[in-house]
């Protein structure tokens, strides 16, 4: 038994474009992190910031077994930094949302008796039906999506009944395209996983079940009844409720470690397991979100949440179910083109260094003469628009800015824009007490803050640690270890509150609310182009 005050919780996120795990001790601060790069650290793989596309410009997938070696990898980093897995009494992960894992017939026997002699990407190769797991970034499945909409009435309908409408990197609509397209592979499929529920049977030892909060993220599991919708599972492919499991609520204490890692790197065989989640409800849990607080996550994507006491149907955007609260729900509006667009202007623009990029920003003035920008590298999701737009203060549309200046402030800020727009058309108005709190790889750059600060003329948090999603994992792997001795909040409680990093300017509102509008108006301009 490892005595109270040396436990320790291992959080792990396997998210887009790398593997990263955090160890904190008991009293939940940060003792250990480290991070497998998938580009840098695993280049056979072939992988651009941790995926593959397909010629088609919409097919994006990683490949499964990639992320099975970084787990090798990732657990001996930690050995060698130091942590003593001995102590470690709970652990759980979190994922990019939406992505699938296709595990094929005998993999779950393969799974239960894995041997510590070999890795673990050596005797799971060949267990995996579809070797290529599409991810979030997908935008191929349009066709799947309007069926599933058919199926229970429409758009509506299927956003009243499980968050969402129809969207294509939803996992229900990629399984639907899967069972259409490649039915030998989907009929040798044994299980599907999400990602984070993938991520979690690797350490189980055996299938661990999908948490009802990344659930929400696959347009098939009803919201309100925490069940999966029989309509839906029909519509989308044969056999499916076998092939899913039964879900399960966030932070649900699964059972024992798997053997192998016991063996391997020297866990306690009564480590626990707790289920794993999505990436934007982990950072919800490691940012200890508050009703009335806007989270604003920068990764690879750029996502917006909020905690919602009572489901709402939204059209824009989806409403999942809370990873913290059994009885809450979150909202989250998730904007493909975050970091990846960011990077392209740097590179074009600023010699691929940040403080050029930085330099450049804040030597053009708010409002940037009346310039607006929308760059989308990707079919974005929010709003449905692809390609570069430039305007000018007279709303014409322009090829090019006239210097990398006002290119730059026009990305940034229209990229801010666009999140206050969509958050306002989901219904959600901040308040004078309101506060931003950022999160993901981009929130360490203060500039990028400070325009989102004017935007929505509201401060903006932070806490010491960009990555909340791992931290999450973390304190969701005590809090499921405790089972109901302790509420999130009172758990989370004693941790320091985030810090103010940014305060909008005086004349923010004036220079920004007449923009959101424009914004409104361009887009719907070229939705009808
Ligand atoms: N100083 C910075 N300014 C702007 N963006 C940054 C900065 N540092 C890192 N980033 C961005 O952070 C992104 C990675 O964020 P991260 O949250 O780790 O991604 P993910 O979890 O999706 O894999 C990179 O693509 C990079 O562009
Ligand atoms: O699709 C979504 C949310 O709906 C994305 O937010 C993914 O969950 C990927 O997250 P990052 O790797 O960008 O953090």
């Amino acid at each position: 038994m490892v005595p109270p005050s040396e436990r320790t919780y291992l959080g792990l996120d396997l998210s887009t474009q790398q593997l990263k795990a955090v160890v904190v001790s008991d009293d939940l601060q940060i003792l250990h992190e480290t991070q497998v790069q998938f580009d840098n650290d695993l280049p056979e793989f072939r992988t651009h910031s941790g995926v593959c596309r397909g010629g088609d410009n919409k097919t994006v997938t990683a490949p499964t077994l990639m992320w099975v070696k970084a787990l090798d990898m990732l657990l001996d980093k930690l050995r060698v930094c130091g942590v003593d897995f001995s102590k470690v009494v709970a652990l759980s992960g979190t994922a990019q949302q939406h992505g699938s894992v296709w595990w094929a017939t005998g993999a779950g026997k393969a799974l239960k008796n894995l041997s510590s002699e070999s890795f673990l990407h050596q005797q799971l190769a060949g267990y995996f039906s579809i070797n290529d797991s599409p991810v979030w970034m997908d935008s191929s499945t349009t066709k799947q999506c309007q069926q599933l909409e058919a199926a229970v009435g429409g758009p509506e309908q299927l956003a009243a009944l499980t968050g969402s409408r129809g969207y294509e990197r939803f996992t229900g609509s990629q399984i639907a395209k899967i069972a259409q397209n490649k039915s030998v592979a989907y009929n040798n499929t044994e299980r599907i996983s999400l990602v984070s529920s993938f991520l979690c049977s690797l350490f189980l030892g055996d299938y661990a079940p999908i948490d009802w909060s990344d659930g929400s993220g696959m347009n098939l599991f009803d919201i309100h009844k925490k069940d999966w919708c029989d309509t839906l599972l029909e519509a989308c492919a044969p056999n499916l409720r076998t092939k899913l499991g039964e879900p399960v609520p966030s932070y649900t204490n699964l059972g024992s470690i798997s053997p192998y890692f016991v063996e391997r790197f020297g866990f306690e065989s009564t480590c626990r397991v707790i289920a794993c989640t999505g990436d934007n409800p982990a950072s919800l849990a490691g940012m200890q979100l508050q009703p009335g607080d806007m989270a604003v996550s920068l990764g690879t994507s750029d996502t917006i949440f909020l905690w919602l006491e009572e489901p709402h149907t939204l059209l824009e955007g989806h409403v999942l179910c809370n990873p913290v609260d059994k009885n809450a729900f979150m909202t989250l509006l998730c904007f493909k083109n975050g970091s990846l667009t960011r990077e392209r202007l740097r590179n074009n623009c600023a010699d691929e260094s940040w403080q050029l990029f930085n330099e450049l920003l804040e030597s053009t003035p708010r409002g940037n003469f009346g310039n607006i920008g929308l760059y989308y590298d990707e079919q974005e999701i929010l709003p449905f628009v692809i390609g570069d737009h430039r305007f000018n203060k007279a709303n014409e549309k322009l090829s090019r800015f006239a210097s990398k200046e006002v290119e730059v402030r026009a990305l940034v800020e229209g990229q801010s824009i666009a999140k206050r727009a969509h958050v306002e058309e989901a219904g959600f108005i901040l308040k004078s007490t309101s506060r931003i709190l950022v999160t993901g790889g981009a929130s360490a750059n203060k500039c990028l803050l400070q325009v989102l600060s004017d935007v929505f003329n509201t401060p903006v948090y932070r806490l010491e640690i960009a990555n909340t999603a791992m931290l999450g994992a973390a304190y969701q792997a005590k809090h499921g270890l405790l089972g109901g001795e302790a509420t999130f909040s009172e758990l989370t409680a004693s941790l320091p509150p985030p810090t103010l990093v940014c305060s909008p300017y005086k004349d923010a509102s004036q220079i920004y609310d007449p923009m959101v509008t424009r914004y409104r108006k361009i887009i719907e301009e070229i939705v009808k182009e």
